[in-house]
């Protein structure tokens, strides 16, 4: 183990035992996962990735579980923001899972029929659900976030990284790439130039040179890192919640395309029908007559 991440488990244990440093909330578990945790506070989903024996690295159960976890966050109307971290202070996320990787993709686990399913990437929806999401999702980092772990924390919203996060993309180490997000948003993050020295030399970078790029938003001792994360979603739950989905709709339309635009122009919609003018073509379709638009002004 290097020096910084004795130093980070031993800050990490020393506060948990001391309770000098206090947890950011006080979380209660609100779901039942194998690799996931699922924990809320005060308005905060925390969606915690719980396999630190391989550096939170995600199988496929661990993608289908952060996908009905986040749902789970979506759906909740007292949930306004959701953190993604992982376990401990050694990693966020170290990407799939090598050890289930297969021929074509990562392989789930057997079914009662015993049988083990076809390998594919099961983050690409994963992917889209958090871009979708209408809540802001911030990443909380310590220790490594690479890989496909390195992506997630990309497709968050925001991140606050502790002081011994490591940034990097190992895919092409390791016989892989991604394309889509992992390259695409990584470059309108932090530049072309950056993004493609991160894929083709897939080094590491420490939190401050990640602060310096721009891919991360803020950098904290490790053991202050929840309670400034949840600083950071007490203060967007201040804010007007429709105003910060419209927002997030809005910084992510013109990359995700024809679906960005659905998405902004299915929230103007949203608006739309809490109008007396939508629902006065409701109400006629149930009444049985025709609609009176004519009340309603043509707005220059
Ligand atoms: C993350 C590390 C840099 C940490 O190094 P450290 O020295 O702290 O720890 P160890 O290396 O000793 O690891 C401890 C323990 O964990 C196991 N482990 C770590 N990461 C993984 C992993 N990803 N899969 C399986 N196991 C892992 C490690 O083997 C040790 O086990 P022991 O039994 O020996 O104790 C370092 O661990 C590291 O570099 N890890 C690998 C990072 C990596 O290459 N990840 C995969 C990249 S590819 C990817 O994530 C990916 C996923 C997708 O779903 C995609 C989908 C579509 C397109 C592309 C995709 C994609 O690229």
């Amino acid at each position: 183990m290097a020096a910084t991440d004795r130093q980070a488990r031993a800050a990490w244990a020393d506060a948990q035992a001391k309770r000098t440093i206090l947890p950011g909330a006080d979380w209660q578990a609100a779901a039942q996962y194998e690799d996931i945790r699922y924990e809320l506070a005060d308005g905060i989903a925390k969606i915690t990735i719980d396999r630190p024996e391989v550096r939170n690295a995600f199988r496929p159960k661990t993608v289908v579980e952060l996908a009905d976890a986040f749902e789970r966050a979506r759906e909740d109307p007292d949930v306004g923001v959701i953190i993604l971290t992982g376990e401990g202070p050694l990693a966020f996320c170290s990407g799939g899972d090598q050890r289930v990787r297969g021929e074509s993709g990562y392989v789930g686990q057997e079914d009662a029929a015993g049988r083990r399913g076809v390998g594919r990437f099961h983050v690409t929806d994963l992917h889209i659900q958090m871009r979708r999401l209408p809540k802001p999702i911030v990443a909380m980092v310590a220790g490594y976030a690479v890989g496909g772990g390195h992506v997630l924390h990309l497709l968050c919203d925001l991140t606050i990284a502790a002081d011994n996060a490591r940034f990097g993309q190992s895919g092409p180490r390791v016989g892989s790439f991604d394309g889509g997000y992992g390259a695409g948003l990584l470059a309108r993050t932090i530049g072309l130039k950056r993004a493609k020295e991160i894929w083709f030399l897939c080094r590491q970078y420490d939190a401050e040179q990640a602060l310096r790029m721009g891919l991360v938003n803020a950098v904290v001792p490790v053991e202050q890192l929840e309670i400034e994360t949840v600083r950071w979603c007490r203060e967007m739950l201040e804010l007007s919640p429709f105003a910060l989905r419209l927002l997030k709709a809005s910084f992510n339309a013109a990359d995700d395309g024809l679906a960005g635009i659905q998405q902004l122009a299915h929230d103007a919609n949203l608006l739309f029908y809490m109008s007396e003018e939508a629902q006065e073509g409701r109400d006629a379709y149930l009444e049985g007559r025709r609609p009176d638009f004519g009340r309603f002004p043509r707005r220059p």
